[in-house]
């Protein structure tokens, strides 16, 4: 096992800190020259050709080539300046646990071991009263109507240490379709890659459990199983923005058939996101390991 760095940072993750102190040279992000890449519109729900946000023409006047996507919501100005700042007021006030890639991070979940796939409540008692506001605004967005938060961690990413976070799925063993994104302080890009670690993520459990949503975001009543998408190499690169203040929801093929990262480029100024995570629905009431998820599901009915 790789000991963690100073900083928070092991193996082959680094940030500015490590960088300096033991000369390593980061890895720059990987592009293929004949790999296109697109920009999401919030607006539209396409894709258009581009990069930079500013790439692309503002919607409804957008121009050139355009492809659809589906698997991501966003609900812009989720929160109002008021509820932003309360919770970064009181965010702040709770101590930082150093990361890995620069990042700082205040978890509040159940311990999970992602290789044995073993959960335990560790000390996990619920979450922090002052963010019940954001938890309670999920209940107006239809698509998170059922969603039970199991997980909240507060991210900080900040320039003066390089913060990122490397291309990964979230795991598939324990976390659920939904992953949900507040985004606070400053806009930022979440940058989709296909995913080419098909053996990797706990990937091979999405076959054990029902698909929450469709792929075009309405709840699935047929039972099945996401299904994965196959031949990923001409996929481009897929840039989704997460202006301050909204909220993000990625599920089915961007969740599944994709990696996610936020590159070091597109923290210019610090930004603090809050990352919600919900059970599968085999840890749910009806599912085959309910009785391990049901003590940490009452948990996480509170606020403290
Ligand atoms: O910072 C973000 O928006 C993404 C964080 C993320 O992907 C994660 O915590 O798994
Ligand atoms: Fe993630």
């Amino acid at each position: 096992m790789d000991k963690p760095r100073e900083c928070g940072c092991k193996g082959c993750r680094t940030c500015l800190v490590c960088e300096k102190l033991y000369g390593i040279i980061p890895k720059p992000f990987f592009f293929n020259s004949t790999q296109k890449s697109y920009v999401f519109c919030p607006y539209c729900n396409k894709l258009w050709k581009g990069w930079n946000l500013g790439d692309i023409q503002k919607h409804p006047y957008h121009i050139g080539e355009h492809i659809p996507f589906n698997g991501i919501y966003i609900k812009l100005d989720f929160l109002n300046k008021e509820e932003e700042e309360f919770l970064l007021e009181n965010i702040d006030s709770v101590a930082w646990d150093s990361s890995q890639s620069g990042r700082r991070k205040q978890n509040y979940g159940p311990k999970c071991n992602f290789k044995k796939r073993k959960l335990q409540l560790g000390n996990f008692k619920g979450f922090p009263k002052f963010s019940q506001l954001v938890q309670d605004k999920f209940r107006n967005i239809p698509i998170l109507e059922d969603f039970r938060t199991i997980e909240q961690c507060s991210l900080e990413y900040d320039p003066i240490r390089g913060a990122s976070i490397d291309p990964h799925v979230d795991d598939c063993w324990i976390w659920g379709e939904r992953i949900v994104t507040v985004n606070l302080l400053a806009d930022s890009i979440l940058t989709l890659t296909p995913n080419f670690k098909n053996e990797h993520y706990n990937l091979h459990c999405v076959h054990n459990y029902p698909s929450v949503l469709t792929n075009t975001g309405e709840k699935n009543t047929s039972g099945s199983s996401f299904k994965f998408s196959e031949d990923r190499n001409s996929w481009p690169v897929v840039r989704i923005p997460m202006p301050r203040r909204s909220l993000l929801v990625m599920f089915g093929s961007p969740r599944y058939d994709w990696e996610h990262q936020v590159l070091r480029e597109d923290i210019t100024s610090r930004r603090v996101c809050l990352a919600y995570r919900e059970f599968t629905p085999s840890y749910l009431p009806g599912g085959s390991h309910y009785s391990e998820g049901r003590k940490i599901m009452e948990m996480a009915k509170n606020f403290f």
